[in-house]
């Protein structure tokens, strides 16, 4: 079944999108909502295998992607995946920075390998896939880049690592929205909450008892789902925000607002956007 964006099908006719970590969860969905919009999209991932599953998805109802094996921590692969995208399509219109991940830890038991792991997952990579689109295509073709970040107000407990690598991944946003808005770039940012996608599922049993917990500290009353974030990243790379550059869009139901004297009401309050008939619920939240 076709994706079900609330988009013109044609926004992105004629135009190619890299989609990192394209193979599953947030991604996937991505890639299927731009391609159900009429965009080439190349999708990026370690395991081709992941990607070669999208591929299939996306072809079956009649779109079109190509796959592009990388870790996006290695400078050379990047290099080499973004000349590829470039060659095999001929030219890059946007690019959406989703790979990455992280692991639960107290900052305590961090070891300095592990923060470098997820730092260099999650800002390092980022860069390096960002700064290549610049360079070799962007700077003078024009174009949009949206980072996909997490919600770090207030400090991200449990998970510095990854929260200090947003953080400098949100502040990368602005910088590069300043310094390549002379080539008419565009760089924004889309900081997902707790969304239900196959992230969840990375994560181990107490952790993801923690996880069904936190549903209650949502105003909003529920998870997000990738639908509603993936309509975020294409409003930013879409023309409507032509005028939209260093900003970022917050998805996550209202938590950074629920402060303390906010008391939750357990009910469900507001309907879910599902446009996306594949995605299912992660098997931890079932
Ligand atoms: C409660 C409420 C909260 C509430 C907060 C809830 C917020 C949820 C919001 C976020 C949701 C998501 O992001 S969902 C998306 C989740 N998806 C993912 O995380 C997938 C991608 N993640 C990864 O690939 C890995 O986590 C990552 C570490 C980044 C990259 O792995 P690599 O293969 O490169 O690294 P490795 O070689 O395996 O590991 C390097 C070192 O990192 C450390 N390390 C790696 N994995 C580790 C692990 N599971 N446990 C301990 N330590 C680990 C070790 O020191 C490793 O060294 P050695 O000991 O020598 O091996
Ligand atoms: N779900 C949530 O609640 C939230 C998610 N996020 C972030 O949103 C993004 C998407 O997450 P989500 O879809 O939920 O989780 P997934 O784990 O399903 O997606 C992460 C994707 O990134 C790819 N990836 C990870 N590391 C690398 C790397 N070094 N090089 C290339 N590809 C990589 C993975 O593919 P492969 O294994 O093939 O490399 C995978 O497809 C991530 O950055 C995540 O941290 C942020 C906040 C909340």
């Amino acid at each position: 079944m076709k994706y079900q964006s609330i988009y013109h099908p044609e926004l992105f006719k004629g135009q190619t999108i890299i989609v990192t970590g394209g193979g599953s969860g947030i991604g996937r969905c991505t890639a299927h909502e731009l391609a159900s919009l009429g965009a080439t999209v190349a999708i990026v991932g370690r395991k081709v295998e992941k990607l070669d599953r999208v591929k299939e998805e996306i072809t079956a109802v009649g779109g079109r992607v190509s796959c592009h094996a990388c870790d996006i921590r290695e400078e050379s692969l990047v290099r080499q995946m973004m000349a590829d995208v470039i060659a095999r399509h001929g030219g890059i219109d946007g690019l959406v920075n989703n790979a990455g991940g992280q692991y639960p830890s107290q900052l305590k038991d961090l070891s300095t390998k592990g923060w470098e792991a997820v730092i260099r997952n999650n800002l390092t990579g980022g860069f390096i896939v960002a700064r290549e689109a610049y360079n070799q295509w962007m700077a003078t073709h024009g174009g949009s880049i949206v980072n996909i970040i997490a919600d770090i107000w207030g400090g991200m407990p449990t998970m510095a690592h990854t929260g200090a690598a947003r953080a400098g991944m949100l502040n990368f946003t602005e910088t590069a929205a300043c310094e390549w808005a002379h080539s008419g770039v565009r760089v924004n940012a889309v900081a997902p909450g707790w969304i239900a996608s196959s992230g969840f599922d990375t994560y181990d049993a107490p952790m993801q008892a923690e996880l069904r917990r936190l549903k209650e500290k949502v105003p909003l009353g529920r998870y997000g789902n990738e639908a509603e974030v993936s309509a975020a990243i294409v409003f930013l790379l879409s023309p409507g925000a032509a005028f939209v550059t260093g900003s970022c869009v917050r998805v996550d139901g209202g938590v950074p607002n629920a402060r303390h004297t906010w008391k939750p009401v357990p009910t469900d309050r507001s309907k879910p956007f599902d446009g996306f008939p594949l995605a299912t619920l992660p098997e931890c939240l079932q």
